[in-house]
């Protein structure tokens, strides 16, 4: 496909996600129905989809309308291509802009337009990261990094990098956690190499791993909203635990066994029942689900979903799991609450919410991770009984 092509099959998809369909929906669809495109041209009209999604208000400014054809002159216009070369017409390619089209309007004057976020979300961006909010807006509008821990269980982080280099992936250091690599060159190939499909490497978040790697020692250890595993399989590598896995939808952990296995190592998973049979545990590992807003680089769809009240309903199932699993921990363990979010009320609110309704805890480590090159945003605390 020419250049052109790839940015009319994304006007495509983004028309059709306008009718209501997810974005990922739509890419399937758009790649049913489109065998003539080879895994570059999917990856190059993907990349336009979801760059539009984390620039969905200033595309819309730049590009005047809020249709796929719209939103990907603003875009294109945002990001400098020169867009009489690709709408041109030729081929598969888009019509010509019009005259109207080509007369940009200059940067847009209201703030959350600017930022990319809901209006409602500003005032809550400000007030949970002050200064941060515009570096943490901007930051969610780029690609996400790619990061990989390397399971120290099986190899070193050392050999794990050259054998991937020798693959065809290169990485560097990531500097939230000694397992993390972030990789700069080769990212599409990873799950073809060895090296992953033999376990030595799982694709994670470096502030992931630095969410576990904060986690104080203890044997038995609980992840109980273990959703596709990642933390409990970083937990699985260190090899003085037994980790046991549980999730409200064990849906969500039908890979677990299998990436375990994979992994060299293994994961027991629990229902419900079997949770409350098997404490007390020396640690619970609570990543509960949340905004997400933290790691909207990589899901931005959700960034346009949130409601406040879909927020405010979230901050009690943040509350409920917490006051579920407090009484299911060992004495002198530590309850681990994290979040991928970057907002208070998810986060140092919900800690001190659950320390006035349980005397005698304490909360005697939190960090919070902004959203960088080394990692998304995440917050972490660790609730102890006195
Ligand atoms: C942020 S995700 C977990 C991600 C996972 N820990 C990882 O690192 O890959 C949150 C998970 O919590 C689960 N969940 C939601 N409500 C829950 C509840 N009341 N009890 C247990 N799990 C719950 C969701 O199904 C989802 O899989």
């Amino acid at each position: 496909m020419t250049p052109g092509a790839r940015v009319a099959a994304a006007i495509e998809i983004l028309d059709d996600m306008s009718q209501g369909r997810a974005a990922e929906q739509a890419l399937t669809r758009w790649a049913r129905n489109s065998r003539f495109a080879g895994s570059k041209d999917r990856a190059a009209v993907r990349d336009h989809v979801f760059d539009v999604l984390r620039c969905r208000r200033t595309a819309a400014h730049f590009g005047q309308g809020q249709d796929g054809r719209a939103l990907m002159i603003g875009l294109l216009h945002q990001q400098g291509a020169d867009l009489s070369a690709l709408f041109d017409g030729a081929g598969h390619a888009p019509p010509p802009l019009s005259d109207k089209e080509r007369a940009f309007p200059g940067p847009p004057a209201d703030l959350s337009t600017a930022l990319n976020l809901p209006d409602w979300l500003v005032p809550l961006f400000e007030a949970s990261l002050g200064a941060d909010t515009t570096a943490t807006a901007q930051a969610l509008q780029t690609r996400a990094p790619v990061h990989l821990r390397v399971n120290v269980a099986r190899t070193t982080v050392l050999q794990a990098a050259e054998k991937l280099a020798l693959e065809g992936v290169d990485t560097e250091r990531n500097s939230l956690s000694p397992t993390a690599l972030t990789v700069t060159q080769g990212a599409r190939r990873i799950k073809q190499t060895s090296v992953f499909k033999e376990g030595l490497v799982e694709l994670q978040d470096g502030a992931s791993q630095a969410v576990v790697d904060a986690i104080p020692a203890g044997r038995k250890v609980l992840d109980y909203c273990a959703g596709g595993g990642g933390k409990a399989l970083a937990l699985a590598a260190q090899t003085s635990r037994r980790v046991y896995a549980h999730d409200a939808d064990p849906n969500r952990m039908t890979d677990l066994p299998e990436r375990a296995n994979r992994a060299g190592t293994s994961i027991a998973i629990l229902n419900h029942d079997q949770v409350l049979k098997t404490a007390p545990y020396d640690v619970i590992l609570c990543d509960a689900p949340c905004s997400g807003s933290g790691a909207w680089r990589r899901a931005p769809g959700g960034k346009w979903l949130l409601t406040p009240d879909r927020l405010t309903a979230l901050t009690q199932i943040q509350d409920d799991i917490l006051d579920a699993t407090a009484p299911l921990l060992s004495s002198g363990g530590t309850l681990v609450y994290a979040t991928c979010s970057v907002l208070a009320s998810e986060n140092e609110d919900r800690v001190a919410a659950f320390l006035d309704r349980h005397a005698g805890w304490a909360s005697p480590f939190q960090r919070r991770f902004g959203v960088t090159s080394q990692g998304d945003g995440f917050f972490t605390a660790h609730l102890t009984r006195e």
